[in-house]
């Protein structure tokens, strides 16, 4: 399939960080409500809001997302970056997004941790009065925060799911902070019932997934160290766990130094309920469609593929039955011309 077609494909997408997918002119127009300085050129502003292209581990990368927070600790910020997000993912044709974002990033400017989420909720709201997608957020718990924050973060905002917020995450450091130290917090996500999704696999250790799947976290983004490690993928196959996959914030990571280090032939040849999505638009200079032409390119992924990746993200979207079988519909409609 050509670009054209690839872009016209219905898509759905579990796995985008909000502070990381933020457009130049989101970026500058946010910038301005608090009189910050930027480079005139959209060139140089580029290079700073793009991963370095000589990230050397996930510690680098996430360097990057220092200089967008600042200009996300209003309401109206957050408003306006959700609704900019959803934007760019509807004129790709995402029909589903799931967009992520760490309240406790968000209230140097005096939001409290729940008013900084109804802000980004707002603004899905009022993108998807503008667009044909449907949008809701996932809250990020960060693992290099201590137990206590995150358990507050969840707690300040279980009462919000529902309504726009549908789940949780824990994203971060993993190098420092494996799955075990963040257990604490982890149950109390649960307890509160929050449907959770969790990064893993990004450092080269595949016990930090094995670890989230025995918590009993249907999700994972990432997932890239189980690429040789059979035993987790037949545990991945058999509790039914969904992986976010993320390729080109991988490569740029190193959580995969090369593409026959990837996950994806592996997990597609054990039957595991796989999904495409772009981790951070910006920082990773990507979209959707461009991961769909990689993958296209890299590991002959056919029309039919993308669909079945897309309806497994369906299936593990943190929404209610009736809702999902909309999107089935409408996905297997885009679909049928391609089949
Ligand atoms: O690939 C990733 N791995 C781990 N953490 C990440 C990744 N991408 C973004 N974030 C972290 O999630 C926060 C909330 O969106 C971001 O600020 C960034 O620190
Ligand atoms: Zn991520």
């Amino acid at each position: 399939m050509d670009f054209d077609t690839l872009h016209a494909l219905g898509k759905t997408e579990l796995h985008c960080h909000l502070d990381g997918s933020l457009s130049l002119s989101c970026i500058r127009q946010l910038a301005k409500m608090i009189n910050r300085p930027l480079p005139a050129s959209d060139d140089t502003l580029r290079q700073l809001v793009q991963a370095p292209a000589d990230s050397e581990n996930l510690a680098d990368y996430l360097k990057t997302f220092d200089f967008v927070a600042p200009l996300l600790q209003t309401k109206k910020a957050l408003q306006l970056a959700a609704f900019d997000v959803v934007a760019q993912a509807a004129e790709e044709n995402v029909r589903y997004i799931e967009i992520r974002f760490a309240p406790a990033f968000s209230i140097s400017g005096g939001l409290s941790l729940s008013e900084a989420t109804e802000a980004v909720i707002e603004g899905l709201h009022q993108a998807m009065t503008k667009f044909d997608i449907v949008a809701k957020a996932l809250v990020c718990g960060m693992r290099q925060l201590p137990n206590a924050d995150n358990q507050a973060m969840f707690r300040a905002n279980a009462a919000l799911l529902g309504n726009g917020l549908v789940g949780g995450d824990f994203a971060g450091n993993e190098a420092d902070f494996p799955t075990s130290v963040c257990a604490p917090a982890i149950k109390t996500a649960q307890a509160l019932g929050v449907p959770l999704t969790f990064h893993a696999g990004e450092c080269h250790c595949p016990q930090n997934i094995a670890e989230a799947i025995f918590l009993g976290i249907p999700r994972i983004g990432h997932a890239t160290a189980c690429f040789d490690q059979p035993d987790l993928i037949q545990k991945i196959v058999q509790t039914h766990t969904t992986i976010e996959l993320c390729l080109t914030s991988n490569l740029q990571t190193k959580a995969a130094r090369s593409l026959d280090k990837f996950p994806y032939q592996a997990l597609k040849a054990a039957g595991a309920a796989i999904t495409i999505n772009t981790d951070n638009r910006t920082v990773s200079n990507t979209t959707l469609t461009h991961e769909y032409e990689l993958y296209q390119t890299y590991f002959k992924t056919t029309a039919a593929d993308f669909l079945a990746f897309n309806l497994n993200g369906i299936n593990a979207a943190f929404i209610s039955e009736p809702a999902k079988q909309t999107l089935r519909n409408r996905l297997q409609q885009d679909y049928a011309a391609f089949l």
